[in-house]
């Protein structure tokens, strides 16, 4: 059984920053749907890479079938971790199902870590990352938050009403953020 914690909140909020500082101290490991797509976006060969290139620019969802597989092959190939951060996933209904699908009875779903930052300092953040992502820019950007509120808020409330969710306020600075979410890992492996 894989140990998984779900790393959801709006574009920004800092869930790629937070899961890197967990990783380094808690042996997690992290894995970014966003990541792991924008990686098989490059890999020479693969089926995928303008499907998902289309998705990313519109700020839209992959197929689950593309995003679980990557998820699971990462998992697979660092099986010794003691639990995994999944970071940007599950993002809708589709992930969710198909999630349930592939990897009910694989996994232990420990909570979803929510970092919740109000939406334009998520924008502000994203405008000044620098990464030379495609989509930080403000066309991508409306439609990234318009995806989120529209599908991926909702994924968060369905797991609310089973008690699984710890919220963590994002618009603080970093070191405030990672002291509170260290607490929150305390408590959950404290069980
Ligand atoms: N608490 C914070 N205060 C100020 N800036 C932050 C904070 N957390 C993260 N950042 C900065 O905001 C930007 C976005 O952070 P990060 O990439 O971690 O967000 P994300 O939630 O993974 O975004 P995305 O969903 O777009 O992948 C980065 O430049 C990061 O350095
Ligand atoms: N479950 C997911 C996660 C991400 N995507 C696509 O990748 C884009 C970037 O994601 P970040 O978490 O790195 O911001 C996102 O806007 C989606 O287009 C996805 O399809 N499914
Ligand atoms: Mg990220």
């Amino acid at each position: 059984m894989y140990n998984v914690v779900f790393v959801l909140g709006p574009p920004g909020s800092g869930k790629g920053t937070i899961c890197a500082q967990i990783q380094e101290n808690l042996g997690y490991v992290h894995l970014s749907a966003g990541d792991l797509l924008r990686a098989e976006r490059e890999r020479e060969g693969s089926q995928f890479g303008a499907l998902i290139e289309g998705h990313i620019k519109n700020g839209s969802i992959v197929p689950v079938e593309i995003t679980c597989s990557l998820l699971e092959n990462a998992m697979i190939a660092n099986k010794e971790a003691n639990g995994f951060l999944v970071d940007g996933f599950p993002r809708n209904e589709d992930n969710l199902s198909g999630w349930k699908k592939q990897m009910g009875g694989k996994v232990n779903e420990q909570f979803v870590l929510f970092l919740s930052c109000p939406v334009d300092v998520c924008i502000d953040r994203c405008l000044h990352r620098g990464q030379g992502r495609t989509d930080d820019n403000v066309e991508s950007l409306k439609k990234r938050v318009e995806t989120y509120n529209q599908q991926t808020f909702p994924i968060i409330e369905q797991y609310e009403k089973h008690g699984m969710v710890r919220e963590v306020n994002s618009q603080r600075p970093i070191s405030e953020v990672y002291q509170d979410v260290v607490e929150v890992f305390s408590a959950a492996n404290q069980k």
